[in-house]
């Protein structure tokens, strides 16, 4: 159940919701319904975005820290989180929402997903309504399919479009190099076209088997969940912005275990050995001229939960 939280008039929710990495994500062919099946594995970071709550006349969302364009009010996943969360529990969506954005804008991060997760539980607390988990993991898979994992956080397999989620024994605690790739973001129905559009073209290598990389994390193996590191998504990322391929050879150049494009990118990821290797690894990105930002960051995170400063 979320926690009941009786929020008197001008009392604030605040709600940190991490972002992702997909050490593994094998994507398998368009369906019907214009989606892919999936088989990833989810892994929160500590790279989160702090979206703030407040009781209003009407719904407004506003985002502070991004240079990109990103939809306020309705239009912004956090907004239709909360316009889908008044509806089901026959309210008025009357919430004033403020997010620090500090997971990368268009990504391959899920921040919008970390929001609208966000947006989910804040509301739900600011309400004081107890709303069963499941149920706002079910309402969560229809604002988009990477939203149920914001809300579990954690390490988690992810099947059907990435919504159904089952856990993942791991003992890794995972230190990242984040390098969120310039020239902004990428689509990612774009990405999943491009993979579409490679496919039909010529043969490309698929992701393989999930099982190594389930082993690795439960025995907390770091070179073997390096070496398991996947991804489908990568290629059809390479093909629509060629240079991110100078950025991950850099990342390895500087000594990384292992990386990866996230999810549908741009960002690159790269593993390390312990928060002190990536400090080091990042130094040595940032001073290689192939990135314009880099950070570091640690997994598995929670999800989306409120911080409890209210007043
Ligand atoms: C690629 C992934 C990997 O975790 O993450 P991001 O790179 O976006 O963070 C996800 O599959 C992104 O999930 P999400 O961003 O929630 O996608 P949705 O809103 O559900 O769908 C947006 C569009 O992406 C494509 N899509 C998404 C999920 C999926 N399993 N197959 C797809 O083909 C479809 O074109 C869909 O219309
Ligand atoms: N709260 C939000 N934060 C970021 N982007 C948002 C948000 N709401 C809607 N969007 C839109 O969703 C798109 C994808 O955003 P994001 O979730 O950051 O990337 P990704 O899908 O690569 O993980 C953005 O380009 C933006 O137009």
């Amino acid at each position: 159940m979320t926690g009941r939280v009786l929020a008197g008039p001008g009392a604030t929710v605040r709600v940190s919701s991490p972002g992702k990495v997909n050490l593994f994500l094998g994507v398998g062919d368009r369906r019907e319904d214009g989606y892919h099946d999936l088989v990833t594995v989810f892994h929160a970071v500590d790279l989160a975005d702090e979206v703030a709550l407040q009781p209003a006349d009407r719904l407004s969302v506003r985002t502070h820290g991004v240079t990109e364009v990103v939809p306020e009010d309705g239009d912004n996943l956090a907004g239709a989180a909360i316009t889908l969360l008044a509806q089901r529990l026959g309210r008025e969506p009357a919430v004033a929402v403020d997010i620090t954005k500090r997971i990368p804008v268009a990504g391959g991060m899920a921040g919008g997903s970390a929001d609208a997760a966000a947006a989910l539980v804040g509301c739900a607390a600011l309400w004081g309504q107890d709303v069963p988990r499941a149920q706002l993991a079910g309402w969560a898979a229809e604002l988009g399919s990477d939203v149920p994992f914001a809300l579990s956080g954690g390490t988690a397999l992810g099947t059907g479009r990435g919504e159904r989620l089952s856990p993942v024994l791991s003992r890794a605690e995972l230190s990242w190099v984040l390098a969120p790739a310039g020239g902004g973001g990428l689509s990612t129905p774009a990405v999943y076209t491009e993979l579409d559009r490679l496919r039909a073209a010529g043969d490309v290598p698929r992701a393989g088997e999930v099982e190594p990389m389930l082993a690795a994390l439960a025995t907390g193996d770091l070179a073997g969940i390096a070496a398991e590191m996947a991804n489908d998504l990568q290629a059809a990322a390479f093909s629509l912005r060629p240079e991110l391929r100078r950025t991950l050879r850099a990342g390895l150049d500087a000594g990384a275990l292992g990386g990866i494009v996230s999810g549908s990118g741009p960002t690159i990821a790269l593993l390390c050995a312990d928060p002190d290797h990536a400090a080091r690894v990042a130094t040595d990105l940032a001073g290689s001229g192939t990135v314009r930002t880099v950070r570091t960051a640690a997994g598995p995170a929670p999800g989306a939960r409120v911080l409890g400063g209210r007043g």
